[in-house]
């Protein structure tokens, strides 16, 4: 769904409320049946009250507001209805997970399948193998209970993944001609705006067929949702690396550690592990552009770090200094299946132009050590919190989809579980803000130069401005960083 998208379902109501809300069956298929959810008998939730969620339930976008302004954008809440839209007999789900491989895959897909067989009594469900292209194979994997059981112990994703390969006629044929009618999509960005092609082309058809997304990435970079899953692995992994990249550091007469965490446009791993560990000295983020030469360049500070303490940590975000690296290596631009850049190595670009820098010095010493765990860190299963919140995504997924909602990706939303439209999600993406306080944050903290270029205007501009908010964005009080910008 574009934003010029017909089928975008905005409500407006009193002092400025809207309600950003996600597509039904009903909007586009008449005479459904709909039958009692069966959750009303379950011992388990029989005994909460207002298990339900009332059909009016919305969570508000922005949770600082002020007197006069209006209450702005909410999103539909999650949860189970008291009326469902599909015979548990009659379901057949599939579950495909695509793009970058991240903490938690496995357990969205566990409870996925638990939530409805346990839930729903929904016992049908296969898993496509090896992302979108896995529609066209002939190979699935039955999913039950006994299956999934102890998948979540383990990192990656039991269905695989892969990148490229979108073809949404081909894909819409296969879920038609398997009698497929709840599609549940684990994935990125890239993943996300897949799943909102098929779910128009099965609008198009006429099909009862609900395509829910689970929004999935390690960088963070999803916009409008608290966090990703997976992303507290993450930072809480890197802090091996960081441990030992310090314990060499220390080790050594001058020691530089040099530690290189994911992010391809935004910097949260980085941001966050450096601020979790306190034993970095600089931290490098695609958002922070640096340089390396001159006053206030990065080897300045190198020297000055080495000369007070004997010894540094270095972290970069993958897609930190990209232009730096590129312009030097005199690299092509190149981009993988999925049409997403490749990126050159900048922790070892940074590592041969710090040992040449002092190479040339004659009088200091370096001992240099780069580590490089991205992917260690990617393929670990999740922690206790990401168990968690994978769990109740999946959970809420199960129940929009029985509850005939389709076109949404589940989403925590200011600590609520809601659903989000796709067009929401896929429109821009998250990135950590320098000019916000949790940057700031990070700056005293390491007490590393903002690397601003008084030479580099528009950096220098950029970082002047006050923040803008497009409408409907979170402010700085409430976001602390997650702001999402137009990509
Ligand atoms: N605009 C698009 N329309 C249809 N399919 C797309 C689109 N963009 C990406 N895809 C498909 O989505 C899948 C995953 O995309 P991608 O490799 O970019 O990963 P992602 O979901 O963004 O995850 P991550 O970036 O976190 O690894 C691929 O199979 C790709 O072909
Ligand atoms: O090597 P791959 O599988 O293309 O994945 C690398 C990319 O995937 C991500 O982990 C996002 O999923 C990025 O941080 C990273 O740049
Ligand atoms: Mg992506």
């Amino acid at each position: 769904m574009g934003s010029g998208d017909p089928h975008m379902k905005i409500i407006h109501g009193e002092a400025g409320y809207i309600l950003e809300d996600v597509p039904h069956f009903s909007d586009y298929i008449p005479n459904l049946l709909t039958y009692p959810n069966l959750l009303r008998s379950n011992p388990a939730y029989s005994v909460v009250k207002q298990y339900f969620v009332d059909a009016d339930d919305t969570v508000p976008q922005k949770v600082v507001v002020h007197k006069s302004g209006p209450r702005g954008i909410h999103f539909r809440r999650a949860g189970p209805r008291q009326k469902v839209y599909f015979k548990s007999d009659d379901v057949l789900a599939c579950i495909v997970t695509c793009g970058g491989l991240c903490p938690g895959l496995n357990t969205v897909i566990r409870e996925i399948v638990c939530g409805l067989s346990y839930m729903y009594g929904v016992n049908k469900v296969i898993g496509i193998y090896g992302g979108y292209r896995g529609f066209y194979s002939d190979n699935t994997i039955t999913l039950t209970p006994k299956v999934v059981n102890d998948i979540h112990k383990r990192g990656g994703t039991i269905l695989g993944t892969s990148r490229g390969g979108h073809d949404t006629a081909k894909i819409v044929d296969s879920i038609h001609d398997r009698g497929i009618n709840q599609v549940y999509i684990i994935g990125g960005d890239g993943t996300l705006r897949g799943a909102s092609v098929i779910y128009e082309e099965v609008r198009r058809r006429c099909l009862k067929v609900a395509i829910a997304g689970i929004p999935k990435t390690i960088d963070n970079d999803i916009p409008v949702i608290d966090r990703s899953f997976g992303f507290d692995s993450a930072v809480e992994e890197a802090q091996r690396a960081i441990n030992a990249a310090h314990v060499e550091a220390e080790g050594a007469e001058n020691g530089i550690g040099v530690v290189k965490l994911m992010g391809r446009y935004s910097g949260f791993i980085a941001m966050y592990a450096t601020l979790a560990s306190r034993d970095v000295d600089c931290c490098l983020i695609p958002e922070s552009p640096f340089y390396l030469e001159g006053k206030g360049g990065l080897l300045e500070f190198i020297e000055k770090t080495l000369e007070e303490n004997g010894h540094m940590v270095i972290v970069t975000a993958e897609g930190a200094g990209q232009d730096l690296v590129t312009e030097s290596m005199q690299v092509m631009n190149q981009k993988d299946a999925s049409g997403n850049k490749l990126l050159q190595d900048v922790g070892l670009w940074l590592s041969h132009r710090i040992k040449d820098h002092f190479g040339r010095k004659k009088n200091t010493v370096i001992n240099l050590k780069y580590i490089d765990p991205t992917y260690m860190i990617r393929a670990i299963p999740s922690n206790a919190s990401d168990n968690v919140y994978c769990t109740l995504l999946a959970q809420s997924a199960v129940h929009g989809a029985m509850a005939g909602y389709t076109g949404f990706t589940a989403g925590l939303v200011n600590g609520r579980h809601t659903y989000i439209p796709f067009n929401r999600i896929t429109e821009s993406h998250n990135q950590v803000v320098i000019t916000d306080r949790m940057w700031a944050r990070l700056l005293s903290s390491t007490n590393q130069p903002s690397f601003l270029n008084p030479k580099d205007d528009n950096v220098a501009k950029k970082t002047e401005l006050p923040i803008q908010l497009l409408d409907g964005q979170k402010d700085e009080h409430q976001s602390e960083n997650h702001i999402a910008t137009k990509s």
